[in-house]
């Protein structure tokens, strides 16, 4: 089972101008859970929607098990499960009946969709309130809904766009093992600008910023690659600034009255600094600062 995206492309047109959301990304995805990063407008959704067969790239391929989807999406579509940035349930209805009206969306028998909501609902912890109309759901509970309607088809694709803005740290954590225990033999594609998400379920992470691919690898040849580059440094809130405005700065911790930052810079920042074991985080904040120069973030060199 493999996803191929071949020097996929996308542009948008609003008026006179043209905004190049995906410029020539390339990227193999196989069974697991691949954690798609990015700042805001890196162009995460608009990569989503389009292997959701939402919308038509500028450019470029996209091969479903050898197939192309671009040209024929309802080869993936039987086999996909997405859940978008902004998903909406109809509030009256019940978990059970909003759930039933998606199963027949896409085409599920009654005694299919039968069977496999009574599952899911078990599945996702919603038995206590299956019949109860969505609008008292909490934000936790809807996502739940909303993994629910994606996994009606048992999707062998299943696409999931920032799935864990909103919810509390408690749910979030319930989020991420749900994923795991959902991971085995079917491609899982989970976007989030949050690192910690997706650190501790993602098998490979992809970084995304400004349309391109910046970084696709797996977490432990991420943080190989951050070796001899994350640093600790104890200072004073006089240099916080200074330091702040010279280096990328991925943690901060007051300790009385000074404080501790872990700093990622290519050589040591300062005589005072001590190497550190790199995290995922620094590594995302390393490589998304590369192509952003401008914003006030620059490297040790
Ligand atoms: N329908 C649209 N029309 C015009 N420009 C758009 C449209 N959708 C997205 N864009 C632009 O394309 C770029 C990528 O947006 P996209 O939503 O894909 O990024 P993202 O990484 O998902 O960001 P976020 O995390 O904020 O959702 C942004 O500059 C955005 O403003």
């Amino acid at each position: 089972m493999q996803l191929d995206i071949q020097s996929l492309s996308h542009q948008y047109h609003s008026g006179k101008t043209a905004k190049l959301a995906i410029n020539a990304l390339s990227l193999n995805i196989k069974p697991g859970i691949l954690g798609l990063l990015g700042p805001n407008g890196a162009g995460k959704s608009s990569l989503m929607r389009i292997l959701a067969t939402i919308i038509k790239p500028t450019a470029g391929k996209i091969l479903w098990q050898g197939q192309d989807i671009v040209k024929s999406p309802q080869v993936l579509r039987n086999e996909l499960g997405y859940l978008p940035q902004y998903f909406g349930v109809y509030d009256q209805l019940s978990a059970i009946e909003f759930l039933h009206y998606i199963a027949s969306l896409k085409g599920l028998t009654q005694s299919k969709a039968h069977q496999v909501i009574a599952e899911l609902i078990n599945k996702l912890n919603l038995t206590h309130v299956a019949n109860m109309p969505l609008k008292g759901y909490s934000g936790g509970m809807k996502q739940r809904i909303g993994i629910a309607q994606a996994l009606l088809n048992d999707p062998k694709l299943l696409i999931i766009d920032e799935p864990t803005v909103g919810l509390d740290p408690h749910e979030r954590a319930n989020f991420r093992q749900l994923l795991t225990e959902l991971a085995g033999e079917r491609c899982i594609i989970f976007s989030t600008h949050i690192v910690a998400d997706v650190e501790s379920i993602a098998n490979h992470i992809a970084i995304m910023n400004a349309g391109q691919l910046i970084q696709s690898d797996s977490p432990n040849s991420l943080l190989q690659k951050m070796t001899n580059k994350c640093w600790q440094l104890t200072t004073d809130f006089n240099e916080l600034k200074h330091i702040q405005h010279e280096f990328i700065v991925s943690h901060s911790v007051r300790k009385q009255n000074n404080v501790v930052l872990n700093i990622v810079a290519d050589h040591c920042p300062d005589a005072r600094a001590t190497a550190r074991p790199p995290s995922l985080e620094d590594a995302y904040l390393y490589f998304t600062s590369m192509q952003q120069p401008q914003a006030g973030i620059a490297r040790a060199s």
